[in-house]
C-alpha cells in the first residue's frame, strides 16, 4: 500500500496540526467547523449547507461503511474540505457500493487524516469558528508564511452568500406520495432529499425552484404553501430571498422554513440574526418544543442563529406581521431554535426535522405544517 503523503492543516490563528493527505492532494480553504455525530458521515457531507466549510469529524474512525446511493442528501458532496483522525482501510456494508476515500478523490475534495480531531475541535471551541486551510501534494511544501497568509486571505463566512453554489437552476418536482394535498413550493437554498421525502410523504408535490425565484415564478406554479430550505451562508447575506419571502407572507400562503430558512423568517419578520462562536453540529442537541414541554433530541448545523427579545413571551413583529413567539429553545444555551407566528400561518425550526443523520423525534413538525395548510385550505374555502 503507497504510504499517503504529507498534509498539513493550518488554522488562522497560527496553529497547526501535521497529518496525511486523505481523499483528493491539493490546497482547500473553508471556515472550520466540527460536527460530533458518531454516525452519518455520508449525509453530512452531502448536506449543501456545508459547503464553504471545512468539517472536523470528531468521531474518530470515519469511512467504515462506504458510501452508497440512498443515503446521499444531494447530488454530491459539499464540504470545502475534510479532517478525520482514522480512516478506515476496510469498507463493510451491505449497501456500500463505493468507498468514501475514492468519493473524496473523485469529487476533488482535499481531506487530512491522522488528525487529533478530539484536540482540534476543543480548540475551536475555545477560540470560535475560524477559517482554515488544508495543505497538501505540492502544496504541503509552501512555506509556513505562505499557507497562512493563504487561509487569511480566504473569505469569512460571515457576510457570505452562498446559495447560487448550490441550489438547482430549474424547477425540479416530485410527486405527492398518496392523497395530494398541492403544490408546495420550496425555494432550493441547499435542500436535502430527506426533507422533499418528508414533504412529498404528507401529500404535497414538492416543486424545488432555484434560489433566485422571484414572488411571481413562485406563485406561478399555483402552491397551497411554501418552504424555505437550509442552505449555508450568512442569513444576513440574502436580503433577496426575505424581500421574496415577505411578499409570500402577505400572499397568506402557509409557510415552513428549517435551518437557513428559519433565520430568514425571522429576518423576514423583522428580527436580527447574528453569527454564534463555533456553532451547533451534530445529532444529540436536546430543544424543547414550548407547546407541549416535551423535549426532543434533534440534529443540528448551523453557526448563524435568531435574536428574539424574549424566549418566553410573545412579542410585536417589527415588520408588523402580527404577534410572533419563540416555539424552541435549545437546552444548552438558549438559543433560539423555532419560530411560530401567532397571526398569520407561519412557522420555522433552526435545526433538522429530517435528521439524516439523526433522530426522527423531531419528525412531527411536517405533521405540524400539513395540518396547518390543511387548516388554511378549509378557511380559504369558507
Ligand atoms: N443548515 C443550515 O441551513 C445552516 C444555515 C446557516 N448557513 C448557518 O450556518 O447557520
Amino acid at each position: 500500500m503507497p504510504v499517503p503523503s504529507p498534509a498539513v492543516l493550518v488554522l488562522e490563528d497560527g496553529t497547526r496540526y501535521e497529518g496525511r493527505a486523505y481523499g483528493a492532494e491539493g490546497r482547500t480553504l473553508g471556515e472550520l467547523v466540527f460536527a460530533t455525530g458518531m454516525t452519518g458521515y455520508q449525509e453530512t457531507l452531502t448536506d449543501p449547507s456545508y459547503a464553504g466549510q471545512i468539517v472536523i469529524q470528531t468521531a474518530p474512525h470515519i469511512g467504515n461503511t462506504g458510501m452508497n446511493d440512498e443515503d446521499m442528501e444531494s447530488r454530491r458532496i459539499w464540504v470545502a474540505g475534510y479532517v478525520v483522525r482514522d480512516p478506515s482501510r476496510v469498507v463493510s456494508n451491505f449497501r456500500s457500493i463505493r468507498s468514501l476515500d475514492d468519493e473524496l478523490v473523485s469529487t476533488d475534495i482535499v481531506g487530512i487524516s491522522g488528525i487529533d480531531t478530539r484536540a482540534v475541535t476543543r480548540h475551536i471551541r475555545d477560540l470560535g469558528a475560524m477559517r482554515a486551510g488544508i495543505f497538501s501534494g505540492g502544496d504541503a511544501t509552501l512555506s509556513q508564511y505562505e499557507q497562512l497568509e493563504l487561509v487569511r486571505a480566504g473569505d469569512e463566512m460571515a457576510g457570505l452568500n452562498l446559495s447560487a453554489q448550490v441550489s438547482v437552476t430549474e424547477n425540479t418536482v416530485t410527486p405527492a406520495v398518496g392523497e395530494k394535498i398541492g403544490n408546495l413550493a420550496v425555494l432550493d437554498l441547499g435542500v436535502k432529499q430527506s426533507t422533499i421525502v418528508n414533504l412529498a410523504n404528507r401529500g404535497f408535490e414538492v416543486h424545488v425552484l432555484p434560489q433566485d425565484s422571484t414572488l411571481e415564478q413562485i406563485l406561478a406554479i399555483e402552491p397551497v404553501a411554501a418552504f424555505y430550505s437550509n442552505g449555508p451562508g450568512d442569513p444576513s447575506a440574502s436580503e433577496g430571498q426575505v424581500q421574496v419571502l415577505r411578499g409570500v407572507l402577505d400572499a397568506g400562503l402557509p409557510f415552513f422554513g428549517i435551518c437557513f430558512g428559519n433565520q430568514l423568517l425571522g429576518r423576514a419578520l423583522g428580527l436580527d440574526t447574528y453569527k454564534l462562536p463555533f456553532g451547533h453540529r451534530g445529532i444529540n442537541q436536546p430543544v424543547v418544543d414550548k407547546s407541549t414541554g416535551r423535549v426532543e433530541i434533534t440534529a443540528h448545523n448551523h453557526g448563524f442563529a435568531v435574536k428574539a427579545p424574549s424566549n418566553d413571551e410573545p412579542f410585536d413583529s417589527p415588520n408588523g406581521y402580527g404577534r410572533v413567539e419563540v416555539s424552541h429553545v435549545d437546552l444548552n444555551d438558549d438559543v433560539v431554535e423555532g419560530l411560530n407566528a401567532l397571526d398569520i400561518p407561519a412557522f420555522s425550526v433552526q435545526y433538522h426535522p429530517e435528521a439524516a443523520a439523526g433522530p426522527h423525534d423531531a419528525n412531527y413538525l411536517f405533521d405540524r405544517f400539513r395540518e396547518l395548510v390543511l387548516d388554511q385550505t378549509k378557511k380559504d374555502a369558507e
